[in-house]
């Protein structure tokens, strides 16, 4: 998080990849600045916007749609900050390049998000892409928007889920025209478990986005379009409701470290 909320930071890409750099900078798996809607230097007329806007960079300095896990930070970070009021049971709406998102403070530090309605920019007929995925071979898979393109596959069993080297970049067909971040998941009715790896940064322990695309898959694989679905990733454990076409985020914040750069 880098809070700018007059707009005074001019960050490149170059900045931001080396910002998030884990062996020379910060290190992290993006980066998003703080900013207000009208000084951002996003809109060409910010009336009617929600006051703060997430400009969310990937690590590598690539600008992406919004981070599904960084808006339960963003609105933390705000209210920590006395940015904005946010008390449990209150809800604050952002901006995002993937449209408005409104976040419900449920506790001291868990939060639900509203996503928002999710695509499947392929149709609707199930399976829509092959995957190629070193170490564990060729797949069927899911294309999803959530506004962040998403590829999810389904593995038989946890053996499959550990041996799949994501280091190594996987092949699509058809090849996804914006990029993609690709979700592999081995379903289980208790908690589902998931590996991601993310379009301009690679594998990473956790991915808001992706878990709400892993249970839009997961529910139609159970011939279903609705219901909740608890998540494991590598980084932590969500928890997606899936409703009317749209989907909602619930996990935890927690602010770790104030970093001042000289
Ligand atoms: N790498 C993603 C953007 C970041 C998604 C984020 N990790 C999340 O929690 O949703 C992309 O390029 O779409």
């Amino acid at each position: 998080m880098v809070p700018d909320p007059d707009g005074l930071i001019n960050l490149g890409p170059e900045d931001v990849a080396v910002l998030c750099d884990r062996h020379t900078g910060i290190g992290a798996d993006g980066l998003i600045r703080v900013v207000r809607s009208a000084a951002s230097g996003e809109f060409a007329d910010a009336v009617g916007l929600p006051e703060w806007f997430m400009d969310y960079r990937n690590a590598d300095g690539s600008i992406a749609e919004m981070c599904g896990n960084g808006v339960r930070v963003f609105a933390h970070y705000l209210a920590n900050a006395g940015l904005s009021k946010l008390d449990v049971g209150e809800s604050l709406t952002m901006a995002t390049r993937g449209g408005n998102k409104k976040v419900r403070r449920e506790s001291a530090d868990t939060y639900t998000v509203d996503m928002g309605e999710y695509g499947l920019p392929l149709g609707d007929s199930g399976a829509d892409t092959r995957v190629e995925v070193s170490g564990i071979g060729e797949f069927e898979a899911l294309s999803v928007t959530m506004p962040n393109p998403h590829t999810v596959v389904i593995l038989r069993d946890r053996e499959q889920l550990e041996a799949a080297d994501l280091h190594a970049v996987p092949t699509y067909d058809p090849i996804p025209t914006e990029g993609t971040n690709l979700e592999l998941v081995v379903p289980d009715p208790v908690r589902a478990r998931m590996r991601v790896l993310e379009r301009g940064v690679g594998e990473t322990l956790a991915c808001g986005t992706g878990t709400c695309a892993v249970a839009i898959a997961l529910l139609r694989f159970r011939g279903k379009s609705e219901g909740t679905v608890p998540i494991h990733s590598p980084g932590g454990d969500l928890s997606v409701r899936i409703e009317a076409g749209r989907a909602y985020l619930t996990g935890p914040a927690q602010l770790v470290a104030e970093v001042t750069l000289l």
